[in-house]
């Protein structure tokens, strides 16, 4: 058994960035910048007023005083002209300021008699004027390469002139489940059989975190049959298998592969749930092999494929989001295996708290839907009494 860090360090070096692909900018949340993006334009491209009001020069709008209105300013039609002393612009929101003028005059602080307007409250000078370049200027570079693009980044990209961004290729990434006992949701369950939920939970894993999942049909416990299923991953980047993948006369997935060229980095970590993960390369293509069970299987993703499909999206910064929180029950001491322990989490008088389920093994789909964080305990970790701070992974933040 290998320790966790190795495994995760050994996955890690089995993957690269996918390529580049170009994509409207539209549809480029989610998705991860292939190269650092620049400004193509300047925001604002001139000096423009902030608000709707008037332009003019602060040095002649004192309390009282009346100006003429020798023109209009609005947004995408700027002064054409020049205004002169004891003047002012009519000025709407996002305009281009007057070169002549050097403040905004609130139309709520003025009253407008024709061509006339009375100084109601003075401006001080630059008042209500967004400076040439206020946002980002031409050149500038906005968004690093590596980043996976919010919401926000979408409309900073089109702010600043890009219709069509450079992105990673989304992972594409074939899941094989296996077992003479694996039938598919709607499908009919052989006797003693169990529905393959394995699948659909990394199916929506992956979709979550930005891949595309292609669920193969499932193969039974025969090493033939696992082979031909198995030819529907290639072209992927990653071929997921669950089951198969314990010590069992029926757990067969890697000597399957075997007879077509896998070759095995290794099988078993010093984990629970998660023991008999495997990982190799398949004639280029890179399996992770997971246990059948699946809260194994979860986990062994949450550990392992989350900070693989980073690196293969082309993602900076992989990495499990850790938090502590104080946990309300006593904790065994710990053997070998680095435990994952189900859990809820809760706040409490602004204080993060956990709660382990109280049993924990590695079939119950139904406590792992309801655990919203997985509590770290390290290898031979000693026991701990009700109150002890603990390290936490919070799942609803991954996404998963
Ligand atoms: N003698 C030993 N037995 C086992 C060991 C061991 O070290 N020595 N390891 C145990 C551990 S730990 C795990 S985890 C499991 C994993 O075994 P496999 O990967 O070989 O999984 P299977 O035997 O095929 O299945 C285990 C369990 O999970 C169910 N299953 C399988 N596929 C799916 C699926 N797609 N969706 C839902 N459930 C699935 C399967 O029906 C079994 O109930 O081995 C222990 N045994
Ligand atoms: O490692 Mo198994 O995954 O303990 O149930």
């Amino acid at each position: 058994m290998i320790p966790v860090e190795e495994a995760r360090r050994r996955i890690l070096a089995g993957f690269a960035p996918t390529g580049p692909e170009t994509i409207p900018v539209g549809q480029g949340r989610a998705r991860v910048l292939q190269a650092p993006l620049h400004a193509r334009r300047t925001q604002p491209p001139a000096d423009v007023s902030a608000m709707d009001g008037y332009a003019l020069r602060a040095g002649e709008a004192t309390l009282g005083a009346v100006l003429r209105v020798a023109g209009e300013s609005a947004a995408g039609h700027p002064f054409a002209g020049s205004f002169g002393a004891g003047e002012a612009v009519r000025i709407s929101t996002g305009a281009f300021v007057p070169e002549e003028a050097d403040a905004i005059l609130l139309q709520e602080d003025a009253t407008r008699e024709g061509d006339r307007i009375t100084v109601n409250e003075a401006p001080r000078p630059g008042r209500w004027i967004r400076r040439e370049g206020l946002d980002f200027a031409e050149g500038q570079a906005l968004l690093e390469a590596g980043r996976r693009l919010s919401a926000r980044d979408v409309g900073l990209a089109a702010a600043c002139g890009h219709a069509w961004l450079s992105v990673h290729r989304r992972p594409r990434v074939a899941i094989l489940a296996t077992g003479d006992e694996i039938a598919l949701p709607g499908d009919p369950v052989p006797p003693g059989g169990i529905v393959s939920s394995n699948s659909f939970m990394l199916a929506a894993l992956l979709e979550a975190n930005g891949a595309e999942a292609l669920v193969l049909p499932v193969a039974p416990d025969d090493p033939a049959a696992i082979l031909a299923v198995a030819q529907g991953a290639r072209g992927c980047d990653l071929l997921l298998t669950t089951g198969g993948a314990s010590v069992g006369d029926h757990d067969q997935t890697a000597a399957a592969l075997g007879r077509q060229g896998f070759k095995l980095d290794f099988w078993k970590i010093a984990m629970r749930p998660g023991k008999p993960l495997i990982f190799g390369d398949w004639r280029g293509l890179p399996v992770l092999g997971f246990p059948g069970n699946p809260v194994s299987t979860l986990v062994c993703a949450v550990v392992f494929l989350l900070p693989a499909l980073a690196r293969l999206s082309g993602a900076s910064a992989p990495g499990l989001p850790v938090v502590s929180a104080r946990c309300t029950t006593a904790l065994p001491e710990n053997d070998r295996r680095a435990d994952h322990l189900r859990a809820t989490l809760h706040r409490d008088v602004g204080e993060l708290r956990v709660t382990p389920a109280p049993v924990q093994d590695s079939s119950m789909l139904r406590t792992l839907a309801e655990s919203d964080a997985l509590i770290l305990r390290a290898p031979f970790a000693p026991a701990l009494e009700a109150g002890a701070m603990v390290e936490v992974v919070d799942l609803a933040g991954l996404g998963v």
